[in-house]
């Protein structure tokens, strides 16, 4: 099997607000740094709509008396599809393929980094990077927010939340719930989680922006963050 890491990368760590310029550069350093060390490496980035998508989903929502799941789906697609084509002109030199819309089918891999982007309504990006782990045959998807771990229930809102290293589908199950909410802030959307515990994946989270754990999370050592499998 090819040496493919899948990153489903938030939006939330490369353009948050602004774009993160300083983050992105550094983080096409850490992975061509990876690439170059070996031919046979490729990795695939799916990136997340970040502050544009929730900005522009609440201005619909303000605009609009009677706002569809459909139409904010739409809205936050278009922002994971703008910060797709930045990381596409960042790997230009490894990304020969457009930006991957439709993750079951598009794409040759023609190049070492393949860049994919948000694909129709109902689901994240997270949804997305699981159909493509599947697709390449990959076991792991590293899902990297603005968080380094999940906890046991938002420790933005929840001051007892406690941080998991371990836990199962079915732990994560009872997290996350059922229902899908365009913008949700979650670490792992439930129609993902549904399908990555049927083909049995294992997710590791942590901190997109801590790159030495990030190479420690590459090379299968110890990290700090939470597995899911
Ligand atoms: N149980 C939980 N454990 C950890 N974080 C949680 C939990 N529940 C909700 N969250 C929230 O999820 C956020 C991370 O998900 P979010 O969707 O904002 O990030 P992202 O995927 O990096 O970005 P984007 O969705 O913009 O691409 C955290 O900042 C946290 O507030
Ligand atoms: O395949 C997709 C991907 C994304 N969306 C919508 O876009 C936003 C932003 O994506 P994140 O991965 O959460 O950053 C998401 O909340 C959905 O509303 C989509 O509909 N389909």
């Amino acid at each position: 099997m090819e040496n493919i890491q899948i990153l489903d990368l938030g939006g939330s760590i490369v353009a948050p607000d602004q774009v993160d310029t300083e983050f992105i550069k550094e983080f096409k350093t850490f992975l061509v740094n990876w690439l170059d060390e070996d031919e046979s490496r490729k990795a695939i980035l799916i990136i997340g709509g970040g502050g544009a998508a929730r900005k522009y989903q609440t201005a619909y929502r303000d605009i609009d008396n009677n706002p569809t799941d459909e139409e904010q789906d739409w809205i936050g697609i278009a922002a994971t599809r703008l910060n797709g084509q930045l990381l596409k002109g960042v790997f230009k030199d490894y990304c020969f393929d457009d930006v991957i819309i439709n993750p079951e089918t598009e794409g040759s891999f023609k190049g070492r980094v393949m860049v994919a982007a948000g694909w129709k309504p109902g689901f994240s990006t997270d949804y997305d990077s699981v159909v493509l782990a599947k697709r390449f045959g990959a076991k792991t998807v590293l899902s990297l927010s603005n968080i380094a771990k999940i906890y046991t229930d938002d420790p933005k809102t929840n001051p007892n939340a406690e941080p998991v290293d371990n836990m199962t589908w079915d732990e994560y199950k009872k997290l996350c719930g059922n229902e899908w909410t365009p913008g949700k802030n979650i670490p792992f959307d439930p129609v993902a989680t549904k399908l990555a515990a049927e083909l049995g994946l294992t997710v590791k989270a942590a901190a997109g922006k801590d790159l030495y754990n990030l190479k420690k999370i590459f090379d299968g050592k110890d990290f700090f963050g939470t597995t899911i499998s």
